[in-house]
């Protein structure tokens, strides 16, 4: 990407190893997800998803993606089951999209970009907190769901609708009384691969969890995601578009399948 965009001047993908030597390390993310490749594992249990609507507290623009942060002082929003062990509290969600629906998400799926991925970050209840969590090899677990063009979504809509109190970086509003269960597929099928944060700090502490099942986003709701700006009000805007990393080597690592 040209140096006028923020993703590559701020020091884009290519130049993160600089500063977080971990970006060449042996479980970075995202990756390109094989389905021929991925092992059916009948001893993954299904995932156990309990969000608390009450739990949602604000929405930021972070300049590099917009998150909803949730409550995390309490066990009202959790995943447990599938890949993972005990409990994991759910901290915030966030996008990745592209500048063009050809392409915006993070993980491929036999080389397949989606417009736009959903991430939901969860961190393991065994650690004190996100922070400590981390760091730890167990510490955090996303959830990946892809978004394909198609009809207009309407579960994303009390999202985008608050994008205009948002749009550049720095600026937050509240958000309150949001299930973000309404943002998964019906089926909670997935794949799952040990790996990393894909945004520096690049920690590999990441138990990836990537719904096999997409959700619809329509051309008008995707022009609504590119709307936002990665620059801070009085800064030359520049549009809040191609926040994805690419997949990254597989070094070895399984990919396995909860399904058939
Ligand atoms: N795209 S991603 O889901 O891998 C993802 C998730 C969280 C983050 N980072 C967060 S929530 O950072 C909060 C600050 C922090 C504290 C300790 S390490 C980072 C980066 C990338
Ligand atoms: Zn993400």
């Amino acid at each position: 990407a040209p140096d006028s965009e923020p993703w590559s001047c701020s020091g884009g993908p290519e130049t993160w190893a600089e500063s977080f030597p971990v970006a060449n390390g042996p479980r970075q993310s995202p990756i390109d997800i094989v389905p021929t490749q991925a092992q059916h594992d009948p001893s993954l249990k299904h995932l156990k998803l309990k969000y608390d609507p009450a739990t949602a507290k604000g929405i930021l623009n972070n300049g590099h993606s917009f998150q909803v942060d949730f409550t995390d002082d309490d066990n009202s929003s959790t995943l447990a089951g599938g890949p993972v062990t005990g409990i994991y509290r759910l901290r915030q969600f966030h996008f990745h999209w592209g500048s063009s629906d050809d392409k915006g998400s993070e993980h491929t799926v036999a080389g397949t970009k989606f417009p736009c991925e959903l991430h939901l970050v969860h961190w393991n209840t065994k650690y004190p907190n996100f922070g400590e969590a981390a760091s730890k090899p167990d510490g955090l677990a996303v959830v990946g769901v892809f978004l394909k063009i198609g009809s207009a979504n309407p579960r994303l809509q009390k999202v985008l609708d608050a994008l205009d109190d948002i749009r550049s970086k720095g600026r937050q509003t509240t958000f309150s009384n949001f299930d973000p269960k309404t943002l998964l597929p019906a089926a909670l099928d997935f794949w799952t691969y040990e790996g990393s944060l894909t945004t520096p700090p690049l920690l590999e502490s990441v138990t990836w969890i990537v719904l096999k099942d997409q959700v619809s986003v329509s051309p008008a709701q995707m022009a609504k995601f590119r709307s936002l700006l990665f620059t801070s009000e009085g800064e030359a805007p520049s549009c809040m578009v191609d926040n994805f990393r690419p997949p990254q080597p597989l070094k070895g690592r399984k990919v396995r399948a909860s399904f058939k």
